[in-house]
């Protein structure tokens, strides 16, 4: 049934400055559950090092143009990558235990690439605009954990997902 408007929760985002950086993290998180339906049932491996390669790359090149150090994004990215098969591993085991949850159709993992490629850049220009309270450790440590545990509320993130989320932003205070 759908919420009456009394129960509707507006979700502007996830709290404070490091929301929008939060927001994006997630949004990545969760294309790691398109690409682990992409890939169960195949041969395709969770992991890829080639691609994972590629994506480094990728990063380091928009950051050096940005104007964003490039070790400190691509350890930021690295972590992207970790959490994303933290997400990969934990859905195939839920679905191998429990098959009637696994997805019914397989999305394809050329089209969801691209959407990662696009996320790349965003999450690169999100790094650029948080480096001034990213720098301040104490601010920053204050900031993350009000924008995750505002993102786990407001999005609906399971365990598993929240155990992702924090994977994803153990480097983003330095
Ligand atoms: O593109 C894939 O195949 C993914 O699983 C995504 C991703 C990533 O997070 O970018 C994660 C793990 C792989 O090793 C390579 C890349």
């Amino acid at each position: 049934a759908p919420l009456t408007p009394e129960l509707a929760i507006t979700t502007g985002g996830s709290f404070g400055r490091l929301g929008p950086l939060t927001d994006l993290v997630v949004e990545r998180l969760l294309v790691g559950d398109d690409v682990a339906a992409a890939k169960f049932g195949t041969s395709s491996p969770i992991d890829d090092p080639a691609r994972e390669q590629q994506v480094l790359d990728q990063v380091r090149k928009q950051a050096v143009a940005l104007g964003v150090a490039p070790d400190a994004a691509a350890a930021f990215f690295r972590d992207q990558i970790t959490a994303s098969k933290v997400v990969q591993r934990g859905l195939f085991a839920r679905w191998t235990a429990h098959p009637d949850e696994a997805p019914t159709t397989r999305p394809d993992l050329g089209q969801i690439r691209t959407r990662l490629d696009r996320l790349t850049t965003e999450l690169l220009g999100q790094l650029k605009a948080t480096q001034d309270v990213r720098a301040q450790r104490v601010p920053c440590t204050v900031q993350l954990a009000l924008a995750t545990a505002s993102a786990a509320v407001l999005q609906d993130l399971d365990a598993l997902h929240r155990q992702a989320l924090g994977t994803a932003v153990r480097s983003t205070c330095g």
